[in-house]
């Protein structure tokens, strides 16, 4: 069983092995008491000023604020993290609404464009972000993950890990090793929103090469100078590795994250049977939107079987939100699975998708292509949006400003019954289709809008009206998804439980969000809705025979069988969330929640020394 939520001893395990006081100093440092400073002989060391953790993160969040740029803040936060982690998640948790866009998409974008520079000089093994694999040492993974094993500390195995070669990041590209940036910061959120303790979270980057000439040619580059292998080459040094993976950690949940489209389609198909695994940009974008989906139907004002969704942009994303959709209009509304699929359009870079295009469709597109376009070849979104008049248009392009005044207010003409339903999802905001601004001033303010970027609050010109924009990000699943797989130990994924955890976001919005027409929680409550979504996908994974951990197999069949109150929509018990709330992670309040809770603290051999003399 995983530790409790109490467990908060937070970086400061991975440090004990080295035997020096940093253990404490590290997260405490002008926390700890003189008696303290003492046993430890830090005494001088520090400034004498003994002050709660309160003030230091007042001193962290003026820091922080000193800063000009948000890439300023990003590598303020990095050296935060791998010097007090305590303090960073402190920080993080009470300010998210500000942190989370520095820690994750937009800023995350140019922090990886610029890892090689910005690289924090972290010296191992005290110090590990993560695991770099390179191609040519995929053959000695095996020692690779002993030393992983020996920079942790015992009982601190990982439990999810993030891992990427970063082929294609965010809208961004092929970055090679660069794209580390995207597992630590997609774990971050697994710790801030899901509550997963940060000592066992594992950030992997597979250095494979890169394609991109900028980062072979400079001469800061820190991944291998070379190209990328063929396919061949890529899935059996990619195989390799999950498997030693998974061997190492059988229970370690494995989230694939921007990898190239066609790999991202391929590892999934591989793994998703044999392994803990799940896609973030198939099947995590998919459950987002979806849950934002349902509550733009919702409130569209035409009955949801004559919606017609186009969608711009036909890769890993696109394709992977389309099939939720898809199963929702059959699953809630009845609808033939032709049917569904009829609603949708596709615009890939060459046009309209359809089947007598006249190129080769990747297989991921075949099942969206269209049989019933005639001689019609629409070769770009404006025509393809002329000719299928949409209610809905989905961004999933990279393509910024795809979406322009023109598009924007045709979408507004076309829908004079139905609120428009514009969603830009494409990260980072410089591949964004349009802004929420744009999309409420060229729709008369009646767009239902989400994207993937936080975009800033509109208020309505004239008024005192102000909008908040929904963020249509995965942030708001995989958090949970990851939460609830590591809790109930699912055999593998299902796209059900996936969807269960649509429907409980969907469900998860309060009455004020309800009554503004948001499309989502506000992201201050991120934390709070993913112990419900993770206690609705626990329930899934019960219900489908395939958890293993009993003591969430009781708990979801005592709500089945009524022996506990259900939540209102009959997904989880009260019970079960509360369970799940408990695990959760949270930072220290005080010295003494640090020390106490720390295991490693009492085995420093300073402070057993200490403890004996007293
Ligand atoms: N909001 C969220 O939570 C998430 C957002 N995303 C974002 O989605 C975007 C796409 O990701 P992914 O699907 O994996 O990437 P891909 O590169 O696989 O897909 C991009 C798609 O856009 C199409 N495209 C490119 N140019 C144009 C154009 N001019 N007009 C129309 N379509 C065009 C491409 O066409 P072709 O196939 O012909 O090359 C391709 O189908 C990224 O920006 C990513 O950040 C991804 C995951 C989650
Ligand atoms: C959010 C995300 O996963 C992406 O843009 O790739
Ligand atoms: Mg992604």
């Amino acid at each position: 069983m995983s530790p409790p939520a109490t467990d908060s001893g937070a970086s400061s395990a991975r440090r004990s092995r080295s035997g020096s006081p940093d253990l404490i100093a590290s997260n405490a440092g002008t926390a700890l008491p003189y008696a303290t400073r003492s046993a430890l002989h830090l005494k001088g060391l520090v400034p004498s000023g003994v002050e709660d953790f309160v003030v230091q993160e007042q001193r962290a969040l003026e820091q922080l604020n000193t800063k000009s740029t948000n890439l300023e803040k990003y590598i303020f936060l990095s050296w935060l993290r791998t010097t007090n982690i305590n303090l960073f998640y402190r920080l993080v948790l009470h300010n998210l609404k500000a942190i989370a866009p520095v820690i994750y998409t937009p800023t995350v974008g140019q922090a990886c464009q610029e890892y090689s520079h910005i690289y924090p000089f972290l010296a191992p093994p005290n110090a590990v972000d993560g695991l770099y694999i390179p191609l040519n040492e995929v053959d000695n993974i095996d020692e690779i993950i002993a030393n992983y094993r020996e920079s942790i500390a015992e009982g601190d195995e990982p439990e999810i890990t993030v891992i990427t070669d970063g082929s294609r990041i965010l809208g961004l590209g092929d970055l090679g090793m660069n794209g580390m940036g995207i597992p630590v910061g997609k774990l971050q959120l697994y710790v801030a929103a899901g509550g997963l303790n940060p000592d066992r979270c594992l950030p992997i980057v597979l250095d494979f090469g890169t394609n991109t000439e900028k980062y072979l040619d400079d001469p800061l580059y820190l991944g291998l100078r070379q190209k990328r292998p063929d396919d061949p080459a890529f899935y059996a040094a990619a195989n390799r590795v999950v498997e030693a993976l998974h061997k190492a950690f059988p229970n370690m949940f494995i989230q694939f994250e921007d990898f190239s489209t066609d790999h991202a389609f391929g590892l999934l198909d591989q793994w998703r049977n044999k392994a803990l695994c799940f896609n973030d940009d198939i099947q995590g974008t998919g459950c987002v939107i979806l849950g934002g989906f349902i509550s733009a139907v919702e409130q569209a004002g035409i009955p949801p079987r004559d919606q017609r969704i186009l969608f711009v942009g036909a890769g890993s994303a696109g394709v992977g939100v389309a099939k939720q959709l898809v199963d929702y209009f059959i699953i809630e509304h009845n609808i033939p699975e032709d049917e569904a699929k009829a609603m949708f359009w596709f615009v890939d870079s060459r046009g309209m998708i359809t089947a007598n295009r006249g190129d080769k469709l990747a297989q991921h597109k075949v099942y969206f292509a269209r049989h019933d376009n005639s001689d019609t070849q629409c070769k770009d979104l404006e025509e393809t949006l002329e000719y299928v008049k949409p209610t809905a248009l989905i961004g999933l392009s990279t393509i910024y400003k795809a979406f322009n005044e023109k598009l924007l207010t045709r979408m507004n003409e076309i829908n004079t019954k139905a609120r428009p339903i514009v969603f830009p999802l494409s990260n980072p905001e410089t591949k964004a289709e349009c802004s929420f601004e744009e999309a409420m001033r060229c729709t008369d303010n009646r767009v239902l809008f989400a994207s993937g970027t936080a975009f800033p609050e509109y208020t309505i010109p004239g008024t005192d009206e102000l909008r908040v924009p929904g963020q249509g990000n995965n942030m708001y699943v995989f958090p949970p998804i990851g939460l609830g797989a590591v809790l109930s130990k699912p055999a593998h994924i299902t796209d059900t439980m996936i969807y269960a955890v649509s429907k409980a976001l969907a469900n998860s919005l309060n009455e004020d969000e309800k009554k503004r027409g948001e499309l989502y929680p506000r992201i201050e409550r991120i934390r709070e809705v993913a112990a419900e979504l993770a206690a609705a996908f626990i329930h899934q994974a019960v219900k489908e025979g395939l958890a293993k951990d009993d003591k969430w197999i009781e708990l979801a069949n005592a709500t089945a069988q009524g022996q506990v109150s259900p939540s209102p929509d009959g997904r989880f018990s009260a019970e079960m969330l509360a369970e799940v709330k408990k695990f959760m992670w949270v930072p220290a309040e005080t010295f003494e929640q640090l020390r106490e809770c720390c295991p490693h603290y009492h085995h420093h051999p300073m402070v057993h020394q200490h403890n004996q003399k007293l």
